[in-house]
């Protein structure tokens, strides 16, 4: 992995920003259309904040989350609720939001219907990704029920997670959608978080899921 050490988170976000907009720009002049995934969780705000604002063909570019927690998108926990508050807003308002969440019970009942609005948006061209301090990324958890599964080179694009550390049911893209990304950045601040991932690269992504996304990742932290 790269690591980006910043002196204060503030501007790591808007470098991080800046830098995640240039891949975005070179993206479209290859692909009519880029597919941007980014991260749940209350780390990202700030450079959905500054992202939004920037100057590029948002018109062009398809949007959606790593991964959502079980609940309706009014709810705190929501990552969908995050994403259109201060993501899709300003002038990245005009991108094309791809649903992780639909109303249902459980992820299982609409699984295939979610899946199949993503599969033609892939591959992604630009990714970011938060990490928990026990190492899980998106929401693929240690200890997971479908851990196996989500780190499998076969796995398929989306899985339902279930998992001790995990307050509600959630749904994830793959650990093989994630790591087939043209460029993916992990961001994440305090230095719990750095000794987890300093950790994580010496482990099994089946001990320390973030391991399955680390090759070729810059990994942005702040203290
Ligand atoms: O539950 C989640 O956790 C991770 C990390 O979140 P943070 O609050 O520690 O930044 C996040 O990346 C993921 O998208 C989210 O669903």
């Amino acid at each position: 992995m790269n690591f980006k050490k910043y002196s204060d988170d503030e501007m790591m976000m808007i470098d991080l920003a800046q830098n995640l907009a240039g891949e975005l720009r070179q993206a479209l002049k290859q692909r009519e259309r880029v597919l941007l995934v980014v991260p749940g969780g209350t780390t990202p705000g700030p450079v959905f904040d500054a992202l939004s604002s920037v100057d590029l063909d948002w018109g062009r570019v398809d949007v959606m989350l790593s991964d959502e927690r079980w609940v309706p998108e009014v709810h705190l926990r929501s990552n969908t609720r995050l994403l259109r508050e201060r993501l899709l807003v300003g002038r990245a308002a005009a991108a094309r939001y791809i649903p992780l969440y639909a109303r249902a019970d459980t992820p299982e009942e609409v699984l295939p219907q979610i899946e199949a609005g993503i599969a033609p948006a892939l591959p992604i061209s630009v990714l970011l990704l938060g990490m928990g301090a026990d190492m899980h990324t998106a929401s693929i958890f240690p200890e997971a029920d479908l851990l196996e599964e989500a780190l499998r080179s076969d796995a398929p694009i989306l899985l339902p997670m279930r998992a001790p550390g995990a307050m509600e049911p959630r749904i994830t893209l793959s650990a093989r959608v994630l790591s087939e990304a043209m460029n993916i950045h992990i961001v994440i601040t305090g230095s719990q978080k750095r000794a987890a991932i300093e950790r994580a690269a010496k482990m099994r992504p089946q001990d320390a899921p973030v391991a399955a996304i680390l090759d070729g990742a810059t990994v942005h932290w702040a203290p």
